[in-house]
């Protein structure tokens, strides 16, 4: 990729993700309902439930809008005649309706619920698949906690619109529109002075439902922000608490929910303006009909029982725009929250396989190489955090990197998995430039001991079978015996079942690197990526750990970021990295004599362990 097609995309990246903070939509005219939907491709498949749905709706509503007719022939001859049996007849045809009724409201009650609560389970899935998808890059500029809202809240608010504002929606639309017809067949004069009330009564409620979109929007995006900020005080409360941060975490939450609460505020605002506009306008037409048609009665152009239909289906096409007022606006509040949806799930990664991969040799072979590899982050694309980096490392080869901190270690071994692309020359893997690999091919052939390795809410087992299906235990207890960690497992209150991570149980750090290093023997990799912890262990854990990275080393390619003098004397080569170039290459011994650079960090550096 040339690096003008890569600003772009980094460009466009960046857009995508303004957009999806809120920033870039905020000042915006809002869109109607449209992204509401983009939803129609979850909903279709489920058409048998769609089907039942429609006709459940269908069904309720010609139920009632039969009653006024029911009603009108009562007045009109049943009240006037004197015909028992017939009226009989009338109220148990009027059970039976009434029945009718009853069940399909029922249907449509629970089909479209049904609905609901599938799509947004569909979504969720949808969401959370999408989002593992996405490269690191994403998740430099968009926050975590921001992203969860949308996981969590956003769909909430899908999901509730759905099963019950969708449902109510739906059926007042129905019956609207049945009760309209019905009125122009009962009376053309008095349905011609509806239709010029009813856009009087419509376009106020339009423009309002826009406005609580807008600020409903605004409201979730507060909340995204300060739940984005409790999530991160919250991860790292030990932290929080040494440094007695406490008033300043309260206050700044304290700021954002109170920020959250005022757009709430006046989004509700909006919306109780926009139900008493539309009550009265209702009200008002209403009776302005009605005395209308009275006139009418009096001069005998119409009957009081047609009057009375009329009336009913006044009152029903009435109460229907009255009830889509009210739901219109968590319709179109659950719209903003499709719309976030739809535009997280378009941010496409920036790091994909390619559609035609070249495919890596088996067996593996476990070669490294980096040709002339200048690499800049795409946040920070004035300083390039890698210049024409050129190394190869054999199969089976222990190299250990060196270098100040900053220098460029960590960017190497992201490289080495794809999380990033270069911006020039190539970085292969057995022999494959990695851009040209299958991603899930690449990352297999790596495992990963990072420096502060992670734990997941998982049993001890689970984590160290992290990303591996079905593995017999057995397996799990060798593994975990060869990195040293088996007797400190079995020592736990439920050995291997343990849960750690968030919620479970903590371990000292000598322990979790040694599940980290179990972790990484158990994938079979042929290529170790290590980066060593820089804290201090105590000297019976650190000497735990050093056997159980020998042990991981044992037949692999090691590329080891080395922080201790014992990794680098072991070493069969020392790659020193210095402001993103590499200055020298050797052995220990072969650096020390050359004096250079490494001669120089090896005496700040190492000089503690040496003194050991
Ligand atoms: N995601 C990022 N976005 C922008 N710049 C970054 C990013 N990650 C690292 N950098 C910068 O790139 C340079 C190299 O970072 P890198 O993490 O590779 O250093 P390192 O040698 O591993 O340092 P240390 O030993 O302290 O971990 C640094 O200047 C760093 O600030």
């Amino acid at each position: 990729m040339t690096e003008t097609a890569k600003d772009q995309d980094a460009g466009q990246a960046a857009a995508n993700i303004a957009a999806l903070s809120g920033e870039a939509e905020a000042g915006k005219p809002s869109r109607s309902l449209r992204p509401l939907l983009a939803l129609k491709r979850y909903v279709l498949r489920y058409k048998g439930i769609l089907f039942a749905a429609g006709l459940a709706l269908l069904l309720s509503a010609v139920a009632t809008l039969v009653l006024p007719l029911a009603v009108r022939r009562m007045i009109d001859i049943g009240f006037s005649g004197a015909d028992p049996i017939l009226i009989d007849e009338y109220f148990i045809t009027l059970v039976g309706v009434g029945l009718v009724l009853a069940v399909s409201s029922a249907a449509r009650f629970y089909y479209v619920n049904w609905l609901g609560e599938r799509v947004v389970t569909d979504i969720r899935a949808d969401v959370f698949s999408h989002l593992l998808r996405l490269s690191p890059q994403f998740y430099e500029l968009t926050h975590s906690g921001e992203v969860l809202s949308r996981l969590t809240g956003d769909t909430t608010q899908v999901k509730s619109a759905m099963s019950t504002s969708v449902s109510l929606a739906l059926r007042n639309i129905v019956m609207l529109l049945g009760a309209l017809v019905m009125m122009f067949v009962t009376s053309l004069k008095l349905s011609m002075l509806v239709l010029v009330a009813i856009p009087i009564i419509v376009l106020p409620l339009v423009a309002f439902g826009r406005s609580v979109r807008a600020l409903s929007r605004e409201a979730q995006d507060r909340l995204g922000q300060a739940s984005a900020y409790a999530n991160e005080s919250l991860g790292q409360v030990r932290v929080l608490q040494a440094f007695v941060h406490e008033d300043a975490a309260r206050g700044r939450f304290d700021a954002d929910v109170e920020s959250a609460f005022d757009a709430a505020l006046a989004r509700n605002r909006s919306r109780a303006v926009l139900t008493a506009v539309a009550i009265f306008l209702v009200f008002a037409s209403v009776v302005a009909i009605l005395w209308y048609g009275a006139q009418d009665v009096m001069s005998g152009q119409m009957s009081g029982g047609q009057l009375g239909q009329f009336v009913l289906y006044a009152v029903l096409a009435a109460a229907s725009l009255g009830q889509l007022s009210e739901v219109w606006g968590e319709v179109s509040q659950a719209s903003g929250a499709a719309e976030r949806l739809g535009e997280l799930l378009e941010v496409e990664p920036v790091i994909v396989s390619p559609a035609d991969p070249i495919p890596l040799p088996t067996p593996p072979k476990g070669e490294i190489a980096f040709d002339d590899v200048s690499f800049a982050y795409p946040l920070r694309r004035e300083a390039p955090a890698l210049h024409d980096i050129a190394f190869a490392i054999k199969p089976g080869e222990r190299v250990a990197i060196v270098g100040p901190s900053g220098a460029g270690k960590t960017t190497i071994f992201s490289l080495l998995l794809r999380f990033y692309d270069v911006d020039r020359g190539a970085v292969r893997v057995d022999g494959v430039n990695v851009a040209q690999a299958d991603l899930t091919e690449l990352r297999s052939r790596f495992a990963l001991v990072p420096q502060e390795p992670a734990l997941f809410s998982d049993s001890v087992a689970e984590n160290i079978a992290y990303g591996l299906k079905d593995v017999p235990q057995a397996e799990i207890e060798a593994v975990a015996k060869a990195a040293f960690a088996h007797d400190f497992i079995e020592a736990l209150p439920e050995g291997y079942a343990t849960t750690l991570g968030e919620g479970g149980l903590r371990l000292s750090a000598g322990q979790r690197q040694r599940i980290a290093i179990a972790r990484a023997l158990l994938r079979k990799a042929p290529i170790l990526l290590l980066d060593e912890a820089t804290s201090a262990l105590d000297s019976e854990s650190e000497i735990l750990v050093q056997r159980a990275f020998d042990k991981v080393m044992e037949g692999r390619t090691t590329l080891v970021i080395a922080h201790r003098l014992s990794t680098v004397v072991q070493a069969d080569r020392i790659l020193v990295i210095e402001d993103g170039r590499l200055v020298e290459q050797g052995t220990h011994q072969s650096l020390i004599s050359a004096g250079g650079t490494y001669a120089r960090l090896a005496e700040l550096q190492f000089a503690t362990d040496a003194a050991e």
